[in-house]
């Protein structure tokens, strides 16, 4: 993160209390054993920070050190008044341990001499960057994109999660309001650490540790070291004098950024080139008691009586909590998954249920600019989906390889993969169609530096990054299918002149699909011609043996 302006929490400033709060902060840290002599935080605007490093830092250097006593867990949480009634009744939360830990802070923070007090103090007062707190002109922002959804999704979970606790725990309303617990919801998600303290896997707000920004890729590391009974961050390389110390919150498309921590990164690429960026492919919804009729729908086929009796099913998968390694944001994306191909009432029922279990709402694939499982499985159903009865007795048949719908690795056909490729540039045009603006719009506005109302760090220019992020990749799937279209009855030459070209332009994503996928399908095509050709042939010499 670069900022403007820049004010060394030592140095003086306008606002005299703001130092006094961080004075107390940095003192309430060294009196209890912290140790960070190499870095000093510095506020850039109100409740915009960061840290710096005062001198240069070498690489390997544990230049953070937060006792445990400073550390607020889950397990406090969990032993607080509201903690305990949350706990014995069992309630399903949208994010345990992130409700745990606002539960001890919500509670806590309303004692005047509470030991963690300095530390309330310096928690940003208003988190209006967060989307759940976006005024609807911000939102309209975001216009077209399926982020709006999951903001509303957000919004009611949390709303939800207030109103089961409050049930148990009659106390609720008098420690926090709604919009205190949803700010708690997301000062935690987007400043916690997921972490093992003294073998107990658990999450933590670690006071100063989170003043760093994020950027990648990675040029510190953190953990909680058992040996020092503290949270520890250490640099992985050198680190000049007065340049900004940083944290990777982990390689995420900027919708979980956005979602999360109230910013988009605006060049999301990994050092490989790699972006994290996705959209989501498919937008139907199922109401409650709909979910086993799948939102693609049900396939019949012709030949009932071929089908394998009992086709096992790919179980629902919850997706726990949590991001991977690094700071664990948000983590209430686990939807459950269910992709399958099975028999019901004597129908081949394909479905691709991406099930949220507290909205009921059907999860969408998430696809990015890769070759990558989520690109696989897209692909797979899709190809189920566009199939004709003697494709789907093909997939289904006695002695067929696909058990579910993800097996299907392999392209069918090039019928088959023709029509993947309609429908699926089908979906992408007519969800590029729903933004009010182009792709070629927005780089061209983000690319001006004059544009008051884009100013860096705001809310519209992050609703900006997000929309272009995602218009990228369905950009992307279009060229895909528009240039594979093309290519499946050119001559060898021209296919191979045009996967060329596409290499050469760096376009790897068409022309990987191009070259291993349907140059494939186009030499078993020829195969199978060349077959039938024989076969005639046969057949003709026999009838007639003078005509060859
Ligand atoms: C863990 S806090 C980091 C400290 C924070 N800047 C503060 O002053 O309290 C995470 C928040 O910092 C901001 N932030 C972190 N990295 C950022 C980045 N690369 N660009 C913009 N904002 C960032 C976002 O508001 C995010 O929710």
């Amino acid at each position: 993160m670069q900022l403007d302006a820049e004010v060394s929490s030592s140095g003086g400033t306008a606002d005299e209390s703001a130092v006094n709060k961080y004075d107390r902060f940095l003192k309430w840290l060294l009196d209890n054993g912290a140790h960070f002599p190499l870095l000093e935080l510095r506020e850039y605007e109100s409740d915009v920070r960061g840290v710096h490093a005062k001198e240069a830092l070498a690489g390997d250097q544990v230049v953070v050190e937060i006792p445990l006593r400073c550390l607020i867990t889950v397990e406090m949480g969990k032993e607080s008044d509201v903690g305990k009634a949350v706990l014995a009744s069992n309630l399903p939360l949208d994010a345990p341990k992130h409700i745990f830990l606002m539960l001890f802070m919500l509670t806590d923070r309303r004692n005047p001499s509470s030991f963690f007090k300095p530390y309330y103090d310096i928690l940003p007062s208003s988190l209006s960057n967060m989307p759940i707190f976006w005024t609807d002109e911000e939102l309209a922002y975001l216009k077209g994109s399926h982020l709006l959804v999951q903001i509303e999704e957000r919004k009611r979970a949390i709303e939800a999660d207030y109103a089961a606790i409050a049930d148990v725990a009659p106390s609720l309303p008098s420690i926090c309001s709604v919009e205190e617990f949803k700010w708690a919801r997301m000062c935690v998600c987007s400043r916690n650490f997921g972490l093992e303290v003294n073998r107990i896997r658990t999450a933590a707000l670690v006071p100063y540790a989170d003043m760093l920004n994020h950027q990648r890729p990675r040029e510190t590391k953190w953990t909680f070291d058992n040996a020092r009974q503290a949270f520890t961050i250490t640099t992985l390389q050198p680190i000049a004098p007065g340049a900004q110390v940083y944290d990777s919150y982990g390689q995420k498309c900027n919708h979980r950024f956005l979602l999360n921590y109230g910013f988009a990164v605006e060049n999301n690429r990994e050092a490989d080139n790699f972006c994290p960026n996705e959209v989501g492919l498919w937008q139907e919804r199922a109401r409650k008691g709909e979910r086993e009729r799948g939102p693609i729908g049900a396939l019949t086929a012709g030949d009932r009586s071929s089908l394998q009796p009992e086709a096992p099913v790919l179980e629902p998968r919850r997706t726990e909590q949590g991001n991977g390694p690094g700071r664990e944001g948000g983590g209430e994306e686990g939807g459950g998954e269910e992709a399958r191909i099975r028999k019901e009432d004597g129908m081949v029922v394909c479905s691709l249920i991406w099930f949220f279990p507290v909205c009921e709402q059907v999860k969408r694939i998430r696809v990015c600019v890769s070759d990558n499982e989520n690109m696989k499985a897209a692909l797979s159903l899709l190809r189920v989906v566009v199939a004709n009865e003697e494709e789907l007795v093909r997939m289904l048949g006695p002695g067929n390889m696909f058990k579910t719908a993800r097996d299907i690795t392999y392209p069918v056909s090039l019928g088959n993969e023709e029509r993947v490729l309609h429908t699926l540039l089908k979906m992408v045009t007519d969800a590029l169609a729903l933004y009010p603006t182009r792709l070629e719009d927005d780089v061209a506005r983000l690319a001006r530096r004059d544009d008051a109302s884009l100013r860096p760090f705001s809310n519209r220019r992050h609703a900006l990054i997000q929309v272009r992020g995602e218009k990228e990749v369905l950009s992307a799937f279009q060229t895909l299918c528009s240039t594979a279209l093309t290519l499946l009855d050119v001559s060898d030459n021209v296919f191979k002149e045009t996967v060329n070209s596409l290499y050469s332009e760096g376009n790897f994503f068409a022309a990987n699909y191009c070259s291993d996928v349907l140059y494939r399908l186009r030499q078993e095509e020829y195969r199978r011609a060349d077959a039938a050709a024989a076969q005639r042939s046969v057949k003709v010499n026999l009838t007639n043996p003078t005509i060859v």
